[in-house]
């Protein structure tokens, strides 16, 4: 579980995010509000890499900084988390320290890309990506670390129908819980917990459809 206790987040002498307590249990939990609300910023605190500036953030238990890399982040833009030439060795990337041999990261990769049908993209250069596959292999290069929670900061925006479709179904597919930031309304209905983030506050927390009604009444 993670949990945020009486968080806060200042930046340059801003406060961004303000006294945020929630325990988050379910396994699907959508994160939504007005553009600048704060949405990315409280993603960022839940995996550390926005450290809070007063309360908590706990993962299992323990302080989120202890507990990184059971908290998948998949970016926004792909291209903040695409690092290497080739499709194959980005994805092995980030277990290139984990002490696994070669061939048991080249399994891990093959498994994961034949799963999810993206096989075909496997030794195609990085850059030339489309922006949708992009963020599909940025993905697959968070779930090859086999993370507890994954947090997914707006991952149908450069999505077609086909992909945002193809997105949504790997999503089914995870047994990991996850955490998503989105504007997309329709996705979110999906979830089984909303958090409603206004003028970095927790301003609603419950079910979708109430969640929505609430955040659509804000927006008048
Ligand atoms: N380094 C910083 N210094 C000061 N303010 C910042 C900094 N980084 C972000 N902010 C501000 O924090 C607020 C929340 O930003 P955040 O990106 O979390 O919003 P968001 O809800 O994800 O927005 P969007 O829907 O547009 O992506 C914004 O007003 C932003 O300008």
């Amino acid at each position: 579980m993670i949990e945020i206790d009486s968080a806060s987040l200042v930046k340059n002498g801003r406060t961004i995010l303000s006294d945020i307590s929630a325990k988050l249990i379910e396994d699907r939990i959508g994160i939504i509000g007005h553009n600048g609300s704060g949405k990315t910023s409280l993603a960022k605190m839940l995996n550390g890499l926005e450290p809070c500036t007063s309360g908590h953030v706990r993962v299992g238990g323990a302080d989120v900084s202890e507990h990184r890399a059971r908290v998948g982040f998949v970016f926004q833009n792909p291209e903040n988390q695409l690092v290497m030439p080739l499709v194959e060795e980005d994805i092995a990337f980030g277990l290139k320290k984990s002490g696994l041999s070669k061939a048991e990261i080249k399994t891990r990769s093959d498994v994961l890309l034949e799963k999810f049908n993206l096989s075909h993209l496997q030794e195609r250069l990085t850059h030339e990506l489309s922006g949708g596959e992009k963020q599909l292999i940025a993905l697959i290069g968070v779930l090859i670390m086999q993370p507890a929670h994954i947090i997914l900061d707006e991952p149908t925006t450069l999505l077609d129908l086909r992909n945002r479709a193809m997105l949504l179904s790997m999503l089914e597919m995870l047994e990991q819980q996850l955490i998503i930031v989105s504007h997309d309304l329709d996705l979110m209905a999906q979830m089984d917990r909303l958090l409603l983030i206004h003028e970095g506050k927790l301003h609603a927390d419950g079910a979708p459809d109430q969640i929505i009604q609430t955040y659509r009444d804000l927006s008048c």
